[in-house]
C-alpha cells in the first residue's frame, strides 16, 4: 500500500520538508491513546473532533482507545487561505450529540493562538457537559496568546508553519502522511 510521505512538497508555490515523520506520529498517537483508555475506564467519554484538520489525528488516535466511547465532530474556521489566522471564528457546523452530563475529550489537530480552542470550549461548556478536557496533536507554545487548558499534547513545536496529517496550507496538504515546515524555518 502506498503512503505518501515525500522528502520535500511543493505546496501553493512552497517548498516544505519533513519534520515529523509518519514513525513518530504513531508511537506516539498511540502512547495518548493508551493514556486515554486508562484515564477514561468505564466513564465513556465523547471524542468531539474539530474539522477539518482533526480528522486525520482522532481517526487514528481512536484506534488506540480500548474502551467503549463515541464520537462526534464540530466545524469551524479561522484561517481561510492564509498561514496567519483572521482573528475571527466562524462556525460551520454544530456536534448533533446531546453533551449534558457526559465526559466530553475536545480534540484538536493543532494549538496556535488558542483563539478556536478557547472558542470551542466557550461554547461547549454552555452544553453542561460533566467534564472538557482537551487534546492536540500539536502545539505551538510560543505562537499561544489565548488562555487555553491543554490536557493531553503530542508534541510541543515552535512557531513554523506546518502542513500535512490533516493540516493544510489553502485547503491543500492535508493527504500527507508526515508533518513537514516550511523550508528554511
Ligand atoms: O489556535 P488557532 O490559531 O485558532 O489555530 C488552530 C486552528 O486552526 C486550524 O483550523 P482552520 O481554521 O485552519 O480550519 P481547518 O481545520 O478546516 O483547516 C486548526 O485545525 C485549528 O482548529
Ligand atoms: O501551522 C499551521 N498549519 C496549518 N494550519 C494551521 N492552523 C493553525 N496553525 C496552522
Amino acid at each position: 500500500m502506498a503512503i505518501y510521505k515525500p522528502e520535500t512538497v511543493e505546496c501553493n508555490g512552497e517548498t516544505f520538508h519533513v519534520y515529523i515523520t509518519q514513525e513518530e506520529l504513531q508511537e506516539r498517537v498511540s502512547e495518548l491513546g493508551e493514556e486515554l483508555s486508562r484515564h477514561y475506564e468505564g466513564r465513556n467519554p465523547i471524542f468531539i473532533g474539530v474539522l477539518n484538520g482533526a480528522y486525520i489525528f482522532l481517526s487514528d488516535l481512536m484506534r488506540h482507545v480500548e474502551i467503549s466511547c463515541e464520537v462526534d465532530f464540530l466545524k469551524l474556521s479561522s484561517y481561510g487561505d492564509e498561514k496567519v489566522s483572521s482573528g475571527e471564528v466562524t462556525d460551520l457546523k454544530d456536534i448533533d450529540a446531546d453533551i449534558e452530563d457526559r465526559n466530553v475529550i475536545l480534540v484538536e489537530d493543532i494549538v496556535d493562538t488558542g483563539l478556536s480552542m478557547k472558542y470551542i470550549v466557550e461554547k461547549l461548556q454552555k452544553k453542561k457537559p460533566a467534564s472538557i478536557e482537551t487534546i492536540t496533536l500539536l502545539h505551538k507554545t510560543e505562537a499561544t496568546r489565548h488562555d487555553v487548558q491543554l490536557d493531553y499534547v503530542g508534541f510541543r513545536i515552535p512557531a513554523l508553519f506546518v502542513l500535512g496529517y490533516g493540516l493544510d496550507y489553502a485547503q491543500e496538504g492535508r493527504n500527507l502522511a508526515q508533518i513537514y515546515i516550511l523550508d528554511g524555518e
